[in-house]
């Protein structure tokens, strides 16, 4: 892992967004945002059902085309100098995918497919130690040799961490790392994203709720609607919505049916 240098917090910011506006078929999901990520800065993303979170990081890594202003990951343009944007930088995690995608591979395969570009087609044995070393700082360096195909669905989250940390990225982006993955899985990765904080990684990490994350996170920013509404320390819960006991029901955003789910921060501002 590299630890952040006294070079790169001069330099440009991992993350900036300006007037950011996307537009999916006939919906606005994006609505001019603005937001700048530090070096070394751990922040959440939260917001309700529908409300742009995962359609903001996948703009801010180029998976989603921007439709008005900009995105800048390290003073790169992602639409118009996506060619010199420090890629190997960052490292991305989309929201729960398996592993397996019916394919046989081992955990160290699967990890290891994270240093192939187009560029390069083997590992190599440097490779295979960042390989190990990644699935060491998930919780999984016992597991390299299994399957994925027979871990449960937060192993294999972790995997797909690893798969992101293969990279040593700077700035790492997840998107609701802890859905639906079981408790020691949730421990795991809050220790992993702790142990990237500690070393300087940037971390953006989309969340329902901060569970696990909190004691680590410092800045949160809240979407509604696809603009943002909240954005520095972490919001306050309701009263009594942080008992374990309360009960949660809240409208989709958009009209839908309203969805059940753990207390949610993001809906009480
Ligand atoms: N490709 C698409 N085309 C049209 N609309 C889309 C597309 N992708 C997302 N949307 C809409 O954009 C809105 C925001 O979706 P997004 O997945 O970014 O929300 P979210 O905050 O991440 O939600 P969740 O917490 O449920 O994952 C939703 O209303 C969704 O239906």
């Amino acid at each position: 892992m590299r630890v952040s240098g006294p070079d790169r917090s001069r330099g440009a910011p991992p993350v900036r967004a300006e007037d950011l506006t996307v537009v999916l078929g006939a919906s606005t999901v994006l609505r001019g945002i603005d937001l700048t990520i530090r070096d070394g800065e751990t922040v959440a993303l939260l917001g309700a059902n529908g409300s742009g979170k995962s359609t903001l990081v996948k703009s801010l890594v180029g998976v989603v085309p921007v439709t008005r202003g900009r995105v800048q990951l390290y003073g790169q343009d992602v639409t118009t100098q996506a060619r010199t944007v420090p890629w190997s930088r960052v490292g991305y995690v989309p929201q729960r995918v398996t592993a397996t995608a019916g394919v046989p591979a081992t955990a160290l395969e699967v990890v290891s497919s994270g240093l192939l570009d187009g560029r390069r087609f083997r590992i190599g044995r440097a490779g295979h130690a960042r390989a190990m070393d990644a699935l060491a700082q998930v919780g999984l360096a016992d597991r390299a040799r299994d399957s994925v195909q027979v871990f449960s669905g937060g192993q294999q989250q972790r995997v797909l961490i690893a798969r992101a940390l293969v990279r040593r990225p700077d700035l790492l982006v997840l998107d609701e790392p802890l859905a639906g993955i079981d408790r020691e899985s949730k421990e795991a990765l809050a220790r992993t994203i702790t142990a990237l904080h500690d070393a300087g990684t940037t971390v953006l990490v989309v969340l329902h709720e901060l569970g696990e994350l909190g004691p680590l996170v410092e800045r949160c920013v809240v979407l509604r609607h696809g603009r943002v509404i909240h954005d520095g320390q972490p919001p306050r819960p309701a009263a009594g919505h942080d008992d374990p006991a309360h009960e949660h029901e809240h409208a989709h955003e958009g009209g839908a049916a309203p969805v059940h789910h753990a207390p949610d921060l993001t809906v009480e501002l």
